[in-house]
């Protein structure tokens, strides 16, 4: 099976998780955006969804479901999303496509956290795939010197075929951290939260799933934590 192939398997699989009448919470990437397919064929079944970047927003109503303003909605009862990394304890690492912040928030006002990933997201310890960081421009390489000190290779990340810093949905830029072996997930959370200047790390272990639906070529596993 291609990872394509994996990525929808498990999107479809979510769809077991949809609660009827409700509204969803919708993550951000490749695998989301399967899922987000998969949505528009049940969409009579749900209220609509709250989706956590402009660009699940746009997939979302071009399937004709109604996207609401977190502000408006007072809870969530399920958030579906992909994953970069993810443990067997179900601490991730998120923020790959650079929507860490608004995923973070959706997901933290919402019941049930989902998780769909191809079965190489698996992983013993967090930390091969290089920990996004989102920032206040101004702070962007205050942080970026605080980071460094934690033992990691922190970069900004840049628009693509640019040396000018990316820039998210929020206004705010992302500096990735390479080479972390991220032994205590929850610990390393808090004191990057601390950094003045960050808006949020892509590590999501204090909150971290409740599910996760991994596609492998024997079918999907559900691991639950
Ligand atoms: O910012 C992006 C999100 O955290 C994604 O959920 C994550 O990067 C996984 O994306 P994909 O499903 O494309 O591997």
């Amino acid at each position: 099976m291609t990872q394509d192939e994996l990525k929808q398997a498990v999107a479809r699989a979510a769809i077991d998780y949809v609660v009827d009448g409700e509204i969803i919470g919708v993550g951000t990437g490749s695998t989301a955006n399967f899922f987000i397919d998969e949505l528009g064929l049940i969409k009579h079944r749900i209220q609509g969804a709250v989706a956590s970047s402009e660009a699940t927003a746009a997939r979302l109503a071009g399937h004709g479901i109604p996207v609401f303003d977190l502000n408006e909605v007072e809870r969530i009862a399920v958030y579906i999303d992909g994953a970069d990394e993810i443990t067997h304890a179900g601490a991730m690492i998120k923020g790959g496509g650079a929507a860490l912040t608004r995923e973070k928030i959706v997901a933290s006002v919402s019941g049930q956290f989902v998780c769909i990933a191809d079965g190489s997201k698996l992983v013993d310890t967090l930390g091969k795939f290089a920990l996004p960081v989102e920032v206040l421009p101004m702070a962007r390489n205050a942080v970026l010197r605080q980071l460094a000190a934690l033992g990691g290779q922190p970069k900004v990340r840049t628009k693509p075929g640019s040396d000018e810093a990316f820039v998210t949905d929020n206004g705010g830029n992302i500096i990735d951290v390479a080479g972390l072996a991220i032994a205590d997930p929850v610990a390393l959370e808090t004191q990057i939260n601390q950094i003045v200047g960050v808006v949020a790390v892509g590590l999501f272990a204090a909150r971290g799933a409740n599910v996760c639906l991994l596609g492998t070529a024997d079918g999907v596993r559900t691991l639950k934590f």
